[in-house]
């Protein structure tokens, strides 16, 4: 993590990161932005207390509504464009710059009361820091120049001794300190708490040896997740079960060791020839793989099986230095149309199936794909026929 900004050095785990707490984030945000645009409308009381009901105070209640419009306007853009990150920065940005410069004109017509605007602007920077969600650097940048755009026109404009200036100006910095040492913390601790729970799922979710889902991921969410997708959107969804052949003989013959290095290549080859976040493959158990191929029908999964089973066959995992070994594997292929398929089924209906029909592809010698189409019938009767 950067030490200045608080956030993920990696740009990409930075985005997952803000769009994980995006829906927090602008809850945050629209209820800090309308509370800091009813209290700078209220603040108004002041105004004319000081300056009376006259034209000058009348233009002031207009500096502070058009403060709040922007509070507002910003909520509504949030709540127009609710997936963008970017654009809770940017909102959160202009209101802050925006109240920031309504501000001065507020100092510059009330000039006597300096050290009560010195209060309340040390109060809007640690409101700039800490209260509204914004990017560090961006609170840093504007914390720091409204400070010392305030500080010049407070040296100019008012009538305070020396005492007193040095007392403004160093209140001011340590606003400026303790906001910016706060903030920083508290977005490393929230950036470290995420690093740890994607660390704590991935490790409940995945295979440490081939790094592939495993089968609780597959069961608990994956499957069903896919599963409910394409009956929405009647799609076809298709699954491969495929398991590498005698690979008990590899571990026999060549260790242990070789058997996990025989693996994890398995794994490489096929997640090599699926879609990048698309298809997932998940190690179901031991040397037994399982693939599960979204929008994809009999044909073309049976296709991508074929392909890895050629693959395979015709290429070697490097056990020790110059010391190679190959395997082949077999698969059982599966799909289901939800075009047509309108029963409900249990999910381990559809990798039953595929896995029967690994074992049957294991019986007819191996080396081979075995494919059948999985399709149910009204009254939770399911069944499976052979494709074409
Ligand atoms: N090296 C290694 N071996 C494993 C792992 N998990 C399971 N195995 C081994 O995989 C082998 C599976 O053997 P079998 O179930 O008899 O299957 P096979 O020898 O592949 O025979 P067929 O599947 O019938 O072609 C066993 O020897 C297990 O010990 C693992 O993580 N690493």
């Amino acid at each position: 993590m950067s030490r200045l900004s608080a956030e993920f050095t990696d740009r990409t785990i930075e985005a997952h990161f803000s769009h994980h707490l995006l829906p927090q984030t602008k809850i945050q945000l629209r209820t800090t932005l309308l509370f800091c645009a009813a209290v700078y409308l209220v603040f108004a009381i002041t105004d004319i207390l000081a300056l009376g009901l006259t034209p000058v105070a009348l233009a002031l209640f207009g500096c502070r509504i058009a403060v709040a419009v922007v509070a507002l306007a910003s909520c509504v853009t949030n709540h127009l464009h609710p997936h963008s990150v970017g654009r809770v920065y940017l909102t959160a940005s202009i209101t802050e710059i925006v109240g920031m410069l309504a501000f001065a004109p507020i100092v510059l017509a009330r000039p006597d009361e300096l050290p009560w605007h010195s209060m309340s602007m040390g109060l809007m920077v640690l409101v700039v820091y800490l209260y509204i969600p914004n990017r560090l650097v961006y609170a840093l940048a504007i914390g720091v120049i409204s400070t010392l755009v305030f500080i010049v026109m407070a040296l100019l404009v008012g009538e305070l001794s020396g005492k007193e200036q040095l007392t403004m100006v160093m209140l001011l910095s340590l606003a400026n300190c303790f906001g910016y040492i706060a903030a920083r913390r508290y977005s490393l601790i929230r950036r470290e708490e995420f690093r740890v729970q994607s660390v704590l799922k991935n490790l409940s979710e995945r295979d440490p040896l081939t790094g592939c889902h495993n089968r609780r991921y597959l069961q608990q969410e994956l499957l069903n997740m896919e599963l409910s997708r394409a009956r929405r959107f009647r799609l076809s969804l298709a699954v491969v079960a495929c398991d590498i052949d005698y690979f008990k003989s590899v571990n026999d013959t060549y260790g242990h060791a070789a058997g996990d290095r025989v693996l994890v290549e398995f794994a490489a080859l096929l997640r090599g020839m699926i879609r990048e976040n698309v298809d997932s493959l998940i190690r179901f158990g031991g040397e037994e793989f399982l693939l599960v191929l979204p929008e994809t029908d009999l044909a073309g999964a049976m296709h991508l099986a074929e392909r890895m089973r050629a693959a395979l066959s015709a290429a070697v995992t490097e056990i020790a230095p110059g010391k190679t070994v190959g395997v082949t594997a077999s698969f059982g292929v599966t799909s289901v149309n939800f075009a047509s398929v309108v029963a409900r089924f249990p999910q381990e209906a559809v990798i039953e199936l595929a896995d029967q029909l690994l074992y049957a592809a294991k019986h007819d010698g191996r080396n081979t794909v075995k494919a059948l189409e999985f399709y149910g019938r009204p009254g939770l009767h399911v069944a499976a026929r052979a494709a074409g």
